[in-house]
Order: C-alpha cells, then sequence, then structure tokens
C-alpha cells in the first residue's frame, strides 16, 4: 500500500510550537523508506500520525489514495514496532505471536489450526523455528524483537511502521538483522517505513531516505541522492562525514583560511564563508604547497593520512595518489566540495592550472 502525506502538521498540545511542521512525502507501493534525524526531529511523531495513534492540527495522511481523516488506527491495517516493545511474559513465543489474531471478533477470528500454521510460518519466517514453546525470558534480545516482528505481521498488515526496533541489540546481531528484514519486507510485499539513527542502516536498507530536521523534512531521496547532492550544510554533515574549512570569498574565488589549501571558483557574493567536503573528495597534490601528509594505514587505494597544514592537523581517509606515501609539500584540492554563505549553498569548481606549483 502506497502511503502520502499532504503537508502534516502537529502542534505541541503544550507549547502551539509544531513537532511535525508542513510534512509532505510520497511512499510508494512495496518500497522500503528510512526515516532519519537527530533526536527531536519529530519521527517517532510522524510514524504516530501515519499509524493513527496521534492527531495531527492539518494535512492530510492518505492510504492507497484515500484520506484517513476520521479513520482509527485499528481500521488501517497498519503494524507498528517500537524499541521498547513488551512481550507478554507469561504467554509462550506462540502465544505471543498468534494473540492478535486470537482476540479478534468470533466472526473475523480464524480457527484454532488455522491460528497455528500462521505462527508456524512466521517462526520459519523469522527464523526461530522450533522457539513457539519458550517463553520470553528464555530468548535472546535479537530473539525478543523477531518475536515482536512476528507479532506485528500476524494479523497481516501491509504497511510496517518500525521505530528503532534493533536500537538496542549489539552492532553485530543488528548487521544479521539488516539483511534479514530486508528480505522480509521483500517476501511479504510490505510497505516500510523504518526510523533509525544508524546512517550505514538507513542506506544498506532504505529505497528512499527521508531526513528530518526540526519538525519538517529537509531532503528525500536515494542513498546515493542524499549523500552526493545534499540540498544544505546539515544534509551533507547529517549524511555522511564532512571536513569543513572557513575562509573568504573575493572575486567569486573562495580562499581557506589554512595554508596549502587550494583556492577553488565560487558563484557566490563576496564575504566569509564555509566549505564542506568529504574527506573521500580531498585530494592531495604532491609539490603545490607545504602541507605533510604521512600515510598511516593503506586500505587498497584508500589511505588514512594525517596531514599537517600550518599548525592544524587533519585526520583525512582518502584515495593515495600515485607514488606518493607519504606526501610532502602538497597541497590539498578540495574542488569537490561544497560552499556555504549565508542562505547561498553553492557548488566550487577548481581553478585553471597555473602551470606551476602554487606554494612551492
Ligand atoms: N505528546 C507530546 N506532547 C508534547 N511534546 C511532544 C509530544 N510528543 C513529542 N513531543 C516533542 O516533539 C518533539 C519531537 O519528538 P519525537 O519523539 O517525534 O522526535 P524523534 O525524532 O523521534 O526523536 P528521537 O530520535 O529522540 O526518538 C520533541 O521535542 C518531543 O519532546
Amino acid at each position: 500500500m502506497s502511503v502520502q502525506l499532504e503537508q502534516i502538521t502537529r502542534l505541541n498540545p503544550g507549547n502551539g510550537r509544531p513537532i511535525v511542521d508542513g510534512a509532505s512525502l510520497a511512499v510508494a507501493d512495496g518500497s522500503f523508506t528510512a526515516l532519519v534525524g537527530p533526536s527531536g526531529a519529530g519521527k517517532t511523531s510522524l510514524l504516530r500520525i501515519i499509524a493513527g495513534l496521534d492527531p495531527h492540527n492539518s494535512g492530510h495522511v492518505l492510504i492507497d489514495g484515500t484520506r484517513m481523516d476520521g479513520v482509527g488506527a485499528a481500521a488501517r491495517n497498519i503494524g507498528f514496532v517500537f524499541q521498547h516493545y513488551a512481550l507478554f511474559a507469561h504467554m509462550s513465543v506462540a502465544a505471543n505471536i498468534g494473540f492478535g489474531l486470537s482476540i479478534r471478533p468470533r466472526g473475523s477470528r480464524p480457527r484454532r489450526d488455522a491460528i497455528a500454521r500462521r505462527v508456524e510460518d512466521l517462526l520459519d519466517l523469522m527464523q526461530l523455528s522450533g522457539l513457539g514453546g519458550r517463553y520470553p525470558h528464555e530468548l535472546s534480545g535479537g530473539q525478543r524483537q523477531r518475536v515482536a516482528l512476528a507479532r506485528t505481521l500476524a494479523t497481516g498488515p501491509r504497511v510496517l511502521l518500525l521505530d528503532e526496533p534493533f536500537g538496542a541489540l549489539d552492532p553485530l546481531v543488528r548487521r544479521q538483522i539488516r539483511s534479514w528484514l530486508r528480505d522480509v519486507h521483500e517476501k511479504l510485499g510490505l510497505t516500510t517505513i523504518l526510523v533509525t539513527h544508524d546512517r550505514q542502516e538507513a542506506s544498506e536498507l532504505a529505497d528512499m531516505v527521508v531526513l528530518m530536521h526540526h519538525g519538517r523534512i529537509v531532503q528525500a531521496g536515494t542513498p546515493q541522492a542524499l549523500e552526493d547532492t545534499p540540498a544544505d550544510p546539515f544534509t551533507m554533515a547529517f549524511t555522511g562525514d564532512v571536513v569543513r574549512l572557513d575562509g573568504r570569498v573575493e572575486n567569486s574565488i573562495f580562499t581557506p583560511d589554512l595554508p596549502d589549501v587550494l583556492p577553488v571558483a565560487a558563484p557566490v557574493a563576496a564575504g566569509p564563508a564555509e566549505l564542506l567536503v568529504r574527506p573521500i573528495d580531498i585530494r592531495l597534490r604532491p609539490g603545490y604547497g607545504q602541507a605533510t601528509a604521512t600515510l598511516r594505514q593503506a586500505r587498497g587505494p584508500l589511505g588514512l593520512y594525517t596531514i599537517h597544514l600550518g599548525t592544524q592537523t587533519l585526520q583525512v581517509e582518502t584515495l593515495i595518489p600515485p607514488d606518493a606515501a607519504p606526501v610532502a609539500h602538497c597541497a590539498l584540492d578540495v574542488s569537490a566540495g561544497r560552499l556555504a554563505r549565508g542562505a547561498a549553498w553553492a557548488t566550487v569548481t577548481s581553478l585553471p592550472p597555473s602551470g606551476e606549483s602554487v606554494h612551492a
């Protein structure tokens, strides 16, 4: 099922400030979306509005093109798993998973053997076969969260909302669950929206990453699009590592304050500015300056360098230039960066080579 948000706003009932602020989004049927952003950005609030668990002040939620105005949570056919999702401690794993089906009203409740079959199928899908008779306290954290997911999926929701469900698990278990989760999503033909703090998790799992900040959706796109063409400095810093360089623009040329960083052409008005560049995009230019770059560790074509620029030191993982490790008397080329100058956010370009070394 597709999920569409039209200008959703929810105000904090206490102080009237927006918790979610004019959020519009189109989530395609069968897609996997990751909702990311700093703490307090409004991610959980947005999920709860989609699920119908919290009200909103204006805008509309549409599921499969139908407005959900006045449609309660139970009628939306949406599954929701939270980080701290409590299983019933006194019930077996199988009883926990089958619970949602067993409490259905008589007319729509499946027969006992049908519930048992459904539970077995889900145990299989969750790679929990043989554990139906155990109790929650006899399971690991990762197994418990898979039971929680199975319990949510038992009633056959088409949209699955996951709010950091694996946040409390150790990184190794999280990585294992990641590939398995995408698999479950595909097999069941779900439309999944996952809140995560883990950048890697978002880009590995999701078709679309949605970045929220101060209740607003700042940018939505493929993981690659957010990394390669961030909409603003906040998005650039949130979606990957960045090196920030202060400097000044004069005559459309940005000159960094640090020595031995090559100036770049910048199509913005004169004044102070900040250049953001991904470390991986920094290039070492031997012979163009007085910086020294010491190779600490090599990993294939990449090297972890300690770079001394005047009194400053940078740790940067970037491409190893041919025949140049360690590199003395070099400059840094940051022409793959982006420039923030007040409200302007511009790409920069290399200046034409002068034919001679700049600082040599
Ligand atoms: N029912 C509520 N009443 C008042 N304020 C609320 C309510 N729910 C959330 N907020 C506030 O709204 C803001 C957004 O909260 P929300 O939990 O949605 O953010 P989040 O992005 O999910 O954060 P985190 O990553 O820490 O879970 C926070 O400042 C929070 O305190």
